[in-house]
């Protein structure tokens, strides 16, 4: 039985002392035992964020890192920057990094790679747009963000893994994919998974849905065979993400 995880992607959201006032709030209401809570916030607050989590169960994770050790790459953040500072999760390849920062699923590849070598674990986004799901190439489209990802990945470590299936059209909308569409892609991630390595690392790493994600959409997706948690973006700046964590 896989162990659920559920982040919170705070994106470009909360200032650092805004940081602590949150983390401070929702400490109480994501407690729990029976799943891995991650908060994924800005650059800039993760090491308040570690301080103000200490004690509780909430490990924090950064939302991007570059693939290089270090070096004249103004702006980036090597991992072993994050390491240093005691983070234990990235989110890599999110689709607004793909958007908006130019990343490929070649660069996501580099990082995952990278965060692998620094112990780090990282949540691996993929995800069609509108316009693939209604031509029908979603599960084609995702198959292949997913080979490129781990390519060159070991079975040990894509055990470990988390991946975040997060469709596009779903992300900041309200328009949460039906239960049905987030379980057939979870589960063709699996497959894909289990072709590229082997039933074992296919029953291992955890699959997480994300696109609008809300305390009264959780229970029913993360209760489907394939979904292991949630990747929560808006609702995780909320005190509903007490709910969301403890949706059962
Ligand atoms: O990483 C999180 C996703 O982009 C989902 O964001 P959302 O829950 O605001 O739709």
């Amino acid at each position: 039985m896989r162990r659920k995880i559920i982040a919170g992607n705070w994106k470009m959201n909360k200032t650092p002392s805004e940081t602590v006032t949150l983390i401070n709030e929702l400490k109480p209401l994501v407690a729990t035992e029976d799943a891995d809570v991650v908060f994924c916030v800005p650059a800039i607050s993760l090491t308040t964020a570690i301080e103000a989590a200490k004690g509780s169960n909430i490990n924090i994770g950064a939302e991007n890192m570059y693939f290089e050790e270090n070096g004249a790459f103004t702006g980036e953040i090597a991992p072993n920057m994050l390491t240093d500072i005691g983070v234990k999760y990235v989110i890599i390849g999110h689709s607004e990094r793909r958007e908006y920062f130019a990343e490929t699923d070649e660069t996501v590849n580099k990082k995952v790679l990278k965060a692998f070598e620094h112990g780090i674990t990282p949540i691996v986004c993929c995800g069609e747009s509108l316009a693939q799901r209604e031509q029908g190439v979603t599960i084609d489209f995702i198959r292949t963000q997913i080979k490129i990802a781990f390519v060159n990945v070991t079975a040990e470590q894509a055990k470990t893994a988390v991946i975040a299936y997060e469709p596009i059209w779903a992300i900041g909308t309200g328009k949460v994919a039906t239960t049905e569409q987030a379980q057939e892609v979870c589960a063709a991630i699996r497959v894909c998974i289990s072709e590229i390595y082997d039933e074992a690392t296919a029953a291992a790493i955890r699959i997480q849905y994300g696109g609008s994600v809300s305390a009264a959409s959780a229970a029913e997706l993360f209760s489907q065979p394939d979904i292991d948690g949630g990747l929560v973006g808006g609702a995780s700046l909320k005190p509903d993400f007490g709910k969301i964590v403890n949706y059962k």
